[in-house]
């Protein structure tokens, strides 16, 4: 079977700086691909590009062999590819499901059609009981499951997660991560930027590294972890790479 997503290629360039350099990988159907690399390696470049937030310079991005490039981030998004970001920005004085359908009325006309996507991706991250909550009463666990929420309203054949542990208390991450794994179990497939090598260990199938915008390794999480390059890149940044 084809991979879902297969990126070729893929560069773009601020002034000099070149941001991501040649890229190329493929994510499998109902895989979880963990992307890692120091600060400005890339990542959050690339996120970009696959979403169409940035047009690249070069390459090529196809989902299900449809080609992604160039095309703005709305047709992606329809095109079944969900992005959650890092810094959590719900709506704070809408409900939580009203943030949801937010996000679910961008794949449908109807109102109820997105009430009934909305309340199913609340299920699914287990924030059911908090639907009528504002979510500015939300913690910073319950508000990462209201953004993944919102990215699975959407319906999508790809979910890109940009540090679904970051900035939560150490209590709150293996919930998380046992909530990341249930959707996989569901079959949605991941492309996951984690900083914290416990979690993107007990996570990935395989694993993304990202240097200065250049791809230095790509496979099996235990095999990247002992490359060389990778190892080279951590001991110059203060992530815990152990
Ligand atoms: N819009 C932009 N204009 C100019 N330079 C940019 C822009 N976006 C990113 N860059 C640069 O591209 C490089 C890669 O940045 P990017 O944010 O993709 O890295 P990252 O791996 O996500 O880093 P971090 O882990 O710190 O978020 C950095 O040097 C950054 O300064």
């Amino acid at each position: 079977m084809s991979a879902l997503l297969v990126v070729s290629d893929l560069s773009k360039a601020f002034g000099g700086l070149t941001a991501n350099d040649g890229i190329s990988f493929e994510v499998e159907r109902g895989e979880i691909l963990g992307v890692i690399g120091p600060n400005g390696a890339g990542k959050s470049t690339l996120f970009d590009l696959l979403t169409g937030f940035q047009r690249p310079d070069r390459g090529s991005v196809l989902l299900e062999g449809r080609e992604l490039r160039g095309l703005r981030p709305d047709v992606i998004s329809r095109a079944g590819v969900a992005r959650t970001f890092q810094k959590l920005k719900p709506f704070a004085d809408m409900t939580v499901t009203e943030n949801v359908i937010v996000g679910a009325i961008s794949r449908t006309a109807s109102l109820a059609e997105a009430r009934d996507a909305a309340l199913d991706a609340l299920h699914q991250v287990d924030l059911l009981e908090k639907r009528h909550s504002f979510a500015r009463e939300l913690s910073t666990g319950q508000r990462k499951r209201l953004e993944l929420a919102r990215g699975l309203a959407t319906r999508p054949k790809l979910l890109l997660m940009d540090e679904v542990t970051g900035g939560v208390d150490q209590r709150t991450i293996p919930g998380l991560v046992d909530l990341v794994l249930s959707l996989k179990e569901r079959g949605v497939t991941v492309v996951t930027i984690e900083h914290n090598m416990q979690v993107l260990m007990r996570l990935a199938d395989r694993v993304l590294a990202l240097r200065s915008g250049r791809r230095i390794a790509f496979g099996a999480p235990d095999s990247v972890r002992a490359t060389p390059a990778v190892i080279d890149a951590y001991l110059g940044t203060a992530t815990d790479a152990a």
